[in-house]
């Protein structure tokens, strides 16, 4: 029967596909060896030494054996000499293999922490270099998650694919050993042990399936634990009473888990004790013939010793190194995870032959027929663009909700850039410029800004991270800002830790935080400022000064602001505004009131509020 072709967004785990991810395997140990050349090389010597000693320590027992037999059929003088010398060199081997193993295990350790620390610094990098777009895609999110996965449970697979090279090679040895006595125990070992090879085959393809196809959920789960106990939601867990709701909806995914997860479990160790069974079985056939041997006298007792030890020990590891043949391919295909997230690259990137910032900027932004769609929407955010913001403007972004404001101001920052359209900056397309010195000449203040949970200065120093050490400069942009006001209220000053997460930290009011997040603004001497609702969460008076501040100290500067607050607005020497991501009038406060259009419509409305 032909295998169902695979539908999308199912994970492929067919044997064929297990052997394809072992090809990961090199670049995996081109990353370990990365991460420490000298501890690597450690461990491969300190293994290569621990795979010759199990054979070893058989031979010198079988040597043992035979020679106390000797002894006890001699008569007359005898010397222990050689007894003794062979104990003794098992005593060595003992205490060698000892400390090998220990030194084995303590390096494996140091170096798994290793690789999942440089693999999760790896991550994070990767991740900062792609697009914002990239992050809202719910797809991209979950090989994200995978790909996070990886730096813990990849310590493991670095000591589980070494152990396997060294159980190898000690299989090598043994073999060799019972090679030269009678090579078709071999040939009966492998056969006791195959069945639960392709057993254990059968069931991590069916866990990794379970696992995979769980991933999305999975984050739901994690989302909803994280919204059932934390200092950000309680607030609103509690007013409107939804512990118990989300106890229950908690508890429905994690019981499917469970039952998904048991079925498999106890089908797969039901299976694992019956072929267990088969490997028992031909191992004891093998002693039988091996024991009636030494019986006729073919072998010696030392030699039935040896070869049953052996032959034990080589049926353990076959079996291991079988059952973990398949943890490493499975571990080979979460890391195809891994390598395929690193494969993503961003859109935005660095052009070849960046052009310089103009500074100053000569012509200003000519947006030409502008249109932005988000990633599997089917509206458009923004359409048919075409304004020009000149240098020195202050330019106010008016709409409704949804009307596109952020959209665009996001594209003027280039988080996005256009999906048909274009816009220039001084006659070229924005583009072109370099990358680097657009995210210093262009600074945005978002409405939705992080609140770090980070000291009073390192929260302003985020707007230009170089001036982490400048104290003036931050004293500076947090007077320009009014959060210098704080100041006197902050036990530890600058230095106070702001939010609630950890112990000493002080929590802000809204409009405290926005004080904050606005003197981020400042730290940059970026010719153009975007504001984009700064001020909803500040007092009137506050917002007012903040805003106869701001046209001070940006004199000279552009600057598109966007506000629901029409006396906010009206400050500015143009409004655009928008609807339904159109641009429907531009024109100053004066020129849109005597339109009589939609500005005219919404200023009076709230203007009415007013009176
Ligand atoms: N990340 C996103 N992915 C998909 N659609 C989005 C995304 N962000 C915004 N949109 C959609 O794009 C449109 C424009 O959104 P935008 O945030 O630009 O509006 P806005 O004018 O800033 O609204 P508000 O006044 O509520 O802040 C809306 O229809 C919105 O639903």
């Amino acid at each position: 029967m032909r295998r169902p072709s695979r539908k999308p967004g199912e994970p492929d785990v067919s044997f064929r596909q297990r052997m394809a991810a072992l090809k990961n395997l090199p670049a995996f140990f081109r990353l370990v060896w990365q991460t420490s050349p000298w501890m690597t090389t450690w461990n491969i010597l300190l293994r290569a030494a621990q795979s010759a000693t199990p054979l070893g320590l058989l031979y010198i027992s079988k040597l043992i054996i035979d020679e106390v037999v000797r002894l006890t059929q001699v008569s007359g003088e005898v010397s222990y000499t050689y007894l003794w010398e062979l104990v003794a060199a098992e005593f060595a081997l003992v205490v060698i293999s000892g400390a090998l193993g220990r030194a084995i295990s303590l390096v494996d350790g140091l170096l798994g922490e290793q690789v999942a620390n440089h693999t999760s610094v790896r991550i994070m990098q990767h991740a900062a270099t792609l697009d914002l777009d990239q992050f809202e895609d719910s797809t991209f999110y979950d090989k994200l998650e995978r790909a996070r996965q990886q730096t813990a449970g990849r310590t493991q697979l670095l000591s589980q694919v070494l152990t396997q090279v060294q159980d190898v090679v000690t299989m090598i040895f043994l073999a060799a050993g019972l090679l030269t006595f009678s090579p078709w125990l071999i040939l009966l070992l492998l056969v006791a042990v195959l069945p639960s090879f392709f057993s254990e085959t059968h069931f991590n393809d069916r866990f990794y399936a379970l696992a995979w196809g769980e991933t999305s959920a999975r984050r739901e789960l994690d989302y909803i634990r994280f919204l059932g106990a934390s200092d950000e939601s309680v607030k609103e867990v509690k007013i409107f009473n939804l512990s118990q709701y989300l106890v229950e909806r908690f508890k429905t995914l994690a019981d499917k888990f469970y039952h998904d997860k048991k079925a498999l479990s106890v089908r797969y160790n039901i299976w694992a004790v019956v072929f267990s069974l088969v490997g028992s079985a031909g191992y004891y056939a093998a002693y039988v013939i091996i024991i009636l041997q030494t019986v006729k006298g073919q072998l010696t007792i030392g030699d039935l010793a040896f070869l049953g030890g052996s032959f034990r020990q080589l049926r353990g590891l076959l079996e291991s190194v079988l059952m973990r043949f398949t943890s490493v391919t499975q571990g080979a295909i979460y890391l195809r995870d891994l390598f395929e997230f690193f494969e993503i690259s961003p859109r935005i990137t660095q052009p070849s032959k960046a052009r310089p910032f103009p500074n100053p900027i000569r012509e200003g932004f000519v947006f030409e027929n502008v249109g932005f769609k988000y990633l599997n929407a089917t509206r458009w955010a923004n359409r048919h663009l075409s304004f020009t913001l000149h240098p020195g403007e202050k330019l106010a972004l008016v709409g409704e909700n949804g009307a596109g404001k952020t959209t665009l101001v996001k594209l003027l920052a280039r988080l996005y850039d256009p999906s048909e359209g274009r816009i220039l900056l001084d006659g070229h397309d924005l583009r072109e410029y370099d990358l680097n010195e657009l995210r210093m000449q262009v600074g945005v203040i978002f409405q939705d800004f992080q609140r770090y949970q980070m000291t009073f200065s390192q929260n302003i120093a985020v707007g230009n991270i170089a001036e982490i050490d400048n104290t003036a400069r931050i004293e500076l942009a947090a007077e320009k800002s009014m959060a210098d006001l704080l100041y006197g209220r902050l036990p530890n000053g600058f230095d106070q830790r702001l939010g609630r997460r950890f112990s000493n930290g002080v929590d802000l009011s809204g409009g405290e935080w926005q004080k904050i997040a606005l003197a981020r603004a400042y730290m940059k001497n970026a010719q153009l400022l975007i504001l984009d609702e700064p001020t909803a969460a500040l007092d009137a008076r506050a917002e007012y000064e903040v805003f106869q501040r701001f046209a001070d100290l940006t004199r000279g500067k552009t600057a598109v602001l966007i506000s629901h607050r029409f006396s906010t607005v009206r400050m500015a020497d143009r409004i655009l505004v928008l609807e339904g991501g159109q641009l429907l009038e531009i024109g100053t406060h004066e020129e849109l009131l005597a339109k009589k259009g939609r500005y005219e419509e919404l200023f009076s409305l709230q203007a009415a509020g007013y009176r």
